[in-house]
């Protein structure tokens, strides 16, 4: 089928790791006329002028200059998340071609994961599961014993959409917030969630027994947490990303973790993702590792679709698009 007018999406694959989810198709098509990526390069010479936009999944395709070069219709990629940071902003700016990122329908999933991370570690979830359903239930209390977290303080780095979302979740469980962001947040923000404003990161370090991270990734935000600021935190802290892997430096904090500098930690985010099999990080019994779960669920990747096709409909319609993003 042609698609009759209807303007050209490229998407990587329908289904599998990288691909839009089965469910999300016939949404789309109502919109668009889907190209996968197979389908382009098989057919080049027909389907390259009809691509008037690409919607990535999990960060693919792979926005190129070949590939920014080979699409002359092209107008606007959408982003099924917020992070960037895999796209060369500048680059495609340069085609003339604009983005989005699906800033609304992301936030409240990540910091619900973010929050069953840290309650996840603090209490041993996986490590109970499995002694739960064991054959012998052989284990004495101390096994199970985890930490507190209703009146723990929480160190949340990053006070934007997602960090106040934790914050808002982090209350409700009683627990002490400080924060740490490039700009301080309005004075009713701050008490709407009781969160203490800390200017250096270092003072939220020393105080936090839960040290969330859920910036994003940017040359400065690069190995914000290294090996001096985990020595900075409690040997009885937890350390928990949401944001991307490349935030942390990953060696110190297997450092770390093995030698007792910090408790543990609760990782959404690694790099590379998935991790090696033989990775150090797999075999700590103090981590708890998950496969990039923040947006995985089914309503919070319905909406993403519902707004990645709101931002394209508006750029290829010459409107304001309601999350564009523009390189900095
Ligand atoms: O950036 C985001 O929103 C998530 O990490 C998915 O990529």
């Amino acid at each position: 089928m042609e698609g009759g007018e209807l303007p050209g999406l490229l998407v990587n694959e329908i289904g599998g790791i990288c691909g839009i989810l089965h469910s999300h198709v016939a949404f789309l098509r109502k919109h668009f006329y889907l190209i996968t990526m197979k389908e382009l390069l098989e057919n080049r010479k027909h389907l390259s002028r009809k691509v008037q936009a690409i919607y990535l999944w999990w960060h693919k395709p792979v926005i190129d200059r070949e590939l920014l070069q080979s699409l002359p219709n092209l107008k606007v990629i959408a982003n099924s998340g917020v992070g960037m940071d895999h796209l060369d902003l500048k680059l495609v700016a340069s085609f003339g071609v604009k983005m989005a990122n699906a800033p609304r329908a992301v936030c409240s999933s990540t910091a619900d994961a973010g929050m069953a991370l840290l309650l996840a570690s603090a209490r041993r979830l996986v490590e109970v599961h499995h002694i739960a359903i064991s054959s012998s239930m052989d284990y004495c209390e101390a096994d199970i014993l985890g930490v507190k977290v209703s009146g723990a303080t929480l160190g949340i780095i990053g006070m934007g959409r997602i960090g106040y979302k934790i914050a808002l979740r982090a209350k409700a469980f009683e627990m002490k917030i400080l924060y740490h962001n490039r700009t301080q947040r309005k004075a009713q923000e701050e008490q709407a969630v009781g969160a203490t404003y800390c200017e250096k990161i270092d003072s939220l370090l020393q105080q936090a027994d839960f040290v969330m991270v859920a910036v994003s990734l940017t040359p400065q935000t690069r190995n914000l947490i290294g090996k001096r600021e985990l020595e900075l935190m409690k040997p009885t802290a937890t350390l928990v990303n949401i944001s991307r892997g490349a935030v942390v430096d990953q060696e110190a904090l297997v450092m770390a973790l093995q030698t007792g500098v910090i408790w543990a930690a609760a990782l959404d985010v690694t790099y590379p993702e998935p991790l090696p099999r033989d990775h150090p990080l797999l075999k700590l019994k103090n981590v708890i590792i998950t496969p990039h779960l923040g947006i995985k669920t089914d309503k919070t990747t319905y909406m993403i679709t519902e707004e990645a096709v709101e931002n394209i409909l508006a750029a290829l319609n010459g409107l304001p698009m309601p999350s564009e993003v523009l390189p900095s």
